[in-house]
């Protein structure tokens, strides 16, 4: 009970400290709010363009909302929830950035180029390791529940 009032403390502590620290910087017009608002709306415009255009952010997208009702199903722990959100965050966050690079690809060139093709290449690797990790994070999470289930 002690611990769990000392480590509400130290959170309550570190926003006050943060919200400060945003007022001070804001005060002196080094912050705004303005911007980091417009910013949100550029990222959701990003996240809906993406959706509508990229299969597989579809597909990610379709296994991440599968993955969190499985989750709430099976009541994983919080470290367990902690390690999905991480890993949905992780796939998604890269599919993203391996979409964004291909369209600066296709900018530049549109003509075939070894140089494109190692580029697009690397960076559809990365999403498959990321998503291969946050695969094999699932079954480690899931199939013993699963299996208990039988
Ligand atoms: N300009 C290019 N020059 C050489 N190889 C290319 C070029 N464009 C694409 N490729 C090859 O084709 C693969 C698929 O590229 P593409 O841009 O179609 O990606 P994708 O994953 O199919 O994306 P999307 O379907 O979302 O457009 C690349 O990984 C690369 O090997």
């Amino acid at each position: 009970m002690l611990k769990l009032d000392a480590f509400a403390l130290t959170a309550m502590f570190q926003a006050v400290s943060f919200c400060t620290f945003i007022v001070v910087l804001s005060m002196g017009h080094l912050f705004s709010f303005k911007k980091l608002f417009r910013g949100f709306g550029y990222a959701g415009n990003g996240l809906k363009a993406a959706f509508r255009s990229e299969q597989n952010f579809r597909l990610h997208t379709f296994a991440a909302l599968l993955t969190i009702a499985l989750a709430f199903f099976l009541r994983v722990t919080v470290y367990e929830w902690l390690i999905i959100i991480i890993c949905i965050a992780g796939v998604m966050g890269a599919e993203l950035i391996n979409t964004a690079i291909e369209k600066v690809c296709d900018q530049v060139s549109t003509e075939k180029h070894p140089g494109i093709q190692y580029i697009k290449d690397v960076s559809a690797a990365a999403v498959f390791i990321i998503a291969a990790g946050a695969f094999i994070a699932g079954v480690v999470i899931f199939i013993p529940r699963l299996l208990k289930l039988i």
